[in-house]
């Protein structure tokens, strides 16, 4: 079992690795406090694991809800529905909701904790490879509106995240790749030793070798920790951890929410951050091409899917939360491993590397 901390003051918490830990009560247990708990997943998982977490809920009072699949499903109709469910449970102010599941689940799960009398606790249980190295820390939570990803959400830190790598053995393989793109982004960011590494180890990674992700796991998870901990607002640093989002939020939308997958347009925004930085005389172009490579091995998307229109694009980035005052700013890089945010690009510059990006002229 390999232990993250998220020092965070009294909001500090643990993030617990290991395989196996969602049947081994004894350990996540203590995580809650008071007497009541809403268990949330969804239809794909709670047939597989929802069973060992409720058997460790003995003489505890709890109520389960089960969303449908997918990132459509990531909506207000959804946290009101756990509200009643919270109402129908009678859960008081020391209530725990424990979020089983891949990102929505903890996203919309981590929005309603926030929300049900102004904040409870909660306790991630990550089952896809992305909410393990990615949404489980660092206490975003939220749904999306038709009108953008995320766009109504509150900072809510879990108590503790409980990442049982075992159940990473029915995860589909699409949904294991998109993880991988998250994997990929703290590399590009701020790590280029661990960027090599994860070009050392693709063959290990797609096989899904255990020690080859418990490092890649732990390795995210101990870098996310530590930006969190420094800015857990984004307040500036944190802000890095968007790297690709601004094109990828927008391209998941235009595309139709679960279409594509985060992962899948997060990898598509990373190269088209890059591709820019190296436009704009920010960065290497050899770095984008490296970017490029590592993330065509993993079997991920490179480029804008067909159909994609470029200023339908650019309106939807405008609505990005790191606009100010409606102007938009960027996590570009200035190389592999170093990433910063940049604001006043004319927007003729992003167009038209979107622009090239559809023609494939790249
Ligand atoms: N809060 C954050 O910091 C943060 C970070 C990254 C992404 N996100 C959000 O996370 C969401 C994406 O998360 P995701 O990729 O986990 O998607 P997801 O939650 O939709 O899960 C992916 C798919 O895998 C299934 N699944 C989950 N665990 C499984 C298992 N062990 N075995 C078999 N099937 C399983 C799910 O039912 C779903 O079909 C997006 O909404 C994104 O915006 C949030
Ligand atoms: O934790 C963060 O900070 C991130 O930006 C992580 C991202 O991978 C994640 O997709 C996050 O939900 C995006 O946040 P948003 O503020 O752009 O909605
Ligand atoms: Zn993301």
């Amino acid at each position: 079992m390999t232990r993250v901390d998220v020092a965070l003051g009294e909001r500090s918490y643990p993030i617990h690795i290991g395989a196996g830990s969602l049947a081994d009560a004894a350990r996540w247990r203590p995580a809650i406090a008071g007497r009541h708990v809403l268990v949330l997943s969804n239809t794909v998982v709670a047939p597989l694991y929802l069973d060992r977490v409720v058997a460790g809920l003995d003489g505890l009072d709890h109520t389960i809800v089960v969303l449908d699949d997918g990132e459509q499903h990531k909506t207000l109709e959804n946290v009101a529905r756990i509200f009643d469910a919270l109402a129908a449970l009678g859960a008081s102010r020391d209530a725990t909701l424990i979020a089983l599941g891949g990102g929505v689940v903890g996203d919309l799960g981590g929005f309603a904790a926030a929300c049900w009398m102004r904040g409870i606790d909660f306790v991630q249980m990550p089952t896809t490879l992305l909410a393990m190295v990615d949404s489980s820390v660092g206490g975003k939570t939220g749904v999306n509106l038709a009108a953008g990803k995320n766009l109504v959400g509150a900072f809510h830190q879990p108590r503790a995240v409980f990442i049982d790598t075992r159940t990473l053995a029915t995860l589909p393989r699409r949904e294991y790749l998109a993880g991988l793109a998250e994997v990929v982004k703290y590399g590009a960011i701020g790590d280029a030793a661990f960027f090599a590494w994860i070009e050392r180890h693709v063959e290990a990674l797609l096989a899904r070798d255990e020690a080859a992700l418990d490092e890649a796991i732990a390795r995210s998870c101990r870098h996310k920790a530590g930006v969190v901990a420094r800015d857990e607002r984004e307040l500036g640093e944190r802000a890095l951890l968007n790297f690709g989002h601004t094109f990828g939020h927008a391209i998941e939308v235009e595309a139709g929410y679960g279409e594509l997958l985060h992962g899948e347009a997060v990898a598509i925004g990373m190269v088209l951050a890059a591709r820019l930085s190296a436009t704009l005389g920010r960065a290497p172009r050899a770095d984008a091409e490296r970017l490029e490579a590592l993330l065509r091995r993993l079997d991920l998307p490179t480029r804008l899917p067909a159909g994609c229109q470029p200023e339908r694009l650019l309106e939807r980035m405008r609505l990005d939360k790191k606009s100010v005052s409606g102007q938009l700013r960027l996590i570009l890089w200035t190389g592999l491993g170093a990433a910063d945010v940049v604001a006043g690009i004319d927007e003729s510059r992003i167009l038209a590397e979107l622009e090239n990006d559809v023609a494939n002229l790249a």
